[in-house]
């Protein structure tokens, strides 16, 4: 049996339109425009397409759009001054700075100056360590989205094994959170991790968040589990080519679980789903609105 291809494009769409729909009603009653502002540091390529989607969509949906670029070059002081002015911005409800950012800056310092209300990435420590005790928090997007699928597919996650690869503060541990409190059994497994293989295939939901391409192959994986692809590697395709591939090896990987997320299509279109649904809550909690429904956790 084929393993199932879990959609990430079209849930992400879908995702989106519910968006466009609460924040046309936020407008409609309470004259509100949520509002998106980027700052992007350097001139990496990668990272300018990411921003122009991520710009373009935040339009699509009814929001406001910022964006701040800065030379690679900046000082610290300069972004530091740029996120407390955005801080202080009623017209901003989210802010995302690009991450990585430039080895001179200290990334730490940068994240925790934005205001914890307003950390639609959810990688301010008051927000990391809301998540990690059950409380109310801005929930990473990439983990938000992978537990969006999973639920969809899955409904209940309770008792369910499931095993995240990789122990990263943006992806791996609030990933772990979450699923601890969808009242999984969560295993964490890591580069040092001694039989990785045999407790992956323990898994019923096995989520990869490593950035080692197609590490995952189809030994790995209990037959019928769900597996979540969270890796974004671009390969050598041969002829000054590249190819985007996953953690996970698609074509072996997908003649065992039970369903399997793509990369690309998968994770990757529902985090930037997740950001846009992140910023509406955001601003109708800064304005002690209801939330809509099924756009946070
Ligand atoms: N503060 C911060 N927050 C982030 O969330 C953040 C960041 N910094 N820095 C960079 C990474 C990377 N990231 C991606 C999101 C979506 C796709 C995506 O939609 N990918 C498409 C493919 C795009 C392509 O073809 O290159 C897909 O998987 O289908 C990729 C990468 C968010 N990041």
């Amino acid at each position: 049996m084929a393993a199932e291809i879990i959609d990430g494009k079209a849930f992400a769409a879908g995702l989106r339109s519910r968006v466009a729909a609460g924040v046309a009603a936020l407008k409609e009653a309470h004259g509100l425009v949520p509002g998106l502002a980027v700052v992007l540091v350097g001139e990496d390529p990668a990272s300018q397409v990411y921003v122009r989607n991520k710009g373009r969509q935040t339009l699509e949906c009814g929001m406001q759009s910022f964006e701040h670029r800065l030379p690679a070059d900046a000082a610290e002081t300069e972004i530091l001054d740029i996120v407390a002015r955005l801080n202080a911005d009623p017209q901003v409800h989210g802010i995302l700075v690009q991450l990585p950012l430039p080895a001179h800056v200290d990334a730490g310092k940068v994240i925790n100056a934005i205001d914890p209300a307003k950390d639609v990435d959810g990688f301010h420590i008051s927000n990391a360590g809301l998540l990690a005790t059950g409380q109310k928090a801005m929930v990473p997007c990439t983990p938000l989205g992978c537990l969006m699928m999973l639920r969809d597919r899955l409904g209940s996650l309770s008792g369910k094994h499931a095993v995240v690869i990789g122990r990263s503060n943006i992806v791996g541990k609030p990933m772990a959170a979450l699923l601890l409190r969808e009242s999984c059994t969560v295993t964490i497994v890591h580069s040092r991790t001694v039989g990785i293989e045999a407790l992956c295939r323990q898994a019923d939901i096995l989520v990869a968040a490593v950035g080692r391409p197609e590490m995952v192959t189809a030994d790995w994986v209990k037959p019928g589990a769900t597996v979540i692809d969270v890796g974004i590697n671009r390969i050598d395709a041969g002829e000054g080519r590249t190819r985007l591939v996953g953690d996970v090896a698609f074509a072996s990987v997908s003649a065992v679980a039970g369903a399997l997320s793509p990369v690309p299509g998968g994770v990757g279109p529902m985090t930037i789903a997740c950001l846009l649904a992140n910023t509406l809550t955001a601003c109708a909690r800064v304005h002690g609105l209801p939330e809509p429904e099924g756009l946070a956790v």
